[in-house]
């Protein structure tokens, strides 16, 4: 039987470089998917553009102004629990200092250190991808 067609949510996802680093967020545990790390961002609203939601979701998690940021990736991922397509942006200008502003931890990763973290199963390709970036 045919099931009916699941919304998919629609996220901006910053990949921050600096100094060959990435930065990381902890993902609250009452989150969807709460606990591990990810790559800032959230989710896009209607009649937004994907570089608008990066911009604002950086403002509004990291307090960074993004200066440039390009397209890398888009991963579309289905949870048990829900369906998600991430449209993953590079970020490598900014302005300001990354702070977790909703208290999340946050840190910068190198490629070999990308490994030691957790991250939500759709990031796989992402983690991949962000390491060979930065060992570019
Ligand atoms: N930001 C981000 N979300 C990710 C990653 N990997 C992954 O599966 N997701 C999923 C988890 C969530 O279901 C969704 C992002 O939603 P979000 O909770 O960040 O959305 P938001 O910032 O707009 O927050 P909210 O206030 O609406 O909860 O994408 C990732 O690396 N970064
Ligand atoms: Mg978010």
């Amino acid at each position: 039987m045919s099931q009916p067609a699941k919304k998919v949510v629609h996220v901006a996802v910053g990949v921050v470089v600096q100094n060959q680093c990435v930065l990381l967020a902890k993902r609250a545990q009452h989150q969807h998917q709460g606990g591990l790390w990810e790559f800032p961002g959230g989710k896009v609203e209607p009649n937004e553009s994907v570089a608008h939601a990066l911009t604002r979701e950086l403002q509004e998690e990291l307090a960074i102004q993004v200066e440039n940021c390009q397209p890398l990736m888009e991963i579309r991922h289905d949870y048990s629990d829900k369906s998600v397509m991430l449209d993953v942006w590079v970020v490598d200008a900014f302005t300001g200092e990354p702070k977790g502003v909703e208290g999340q931890p946050l840190t910068w990763a190198s490629a070999a250190e990308l490994g030691d973290f957790d991250f939500p199963e759709a990031n796989v390709a992402i983690v991949e991808k962000v390491r060979q970036l930065l060992q570019g």
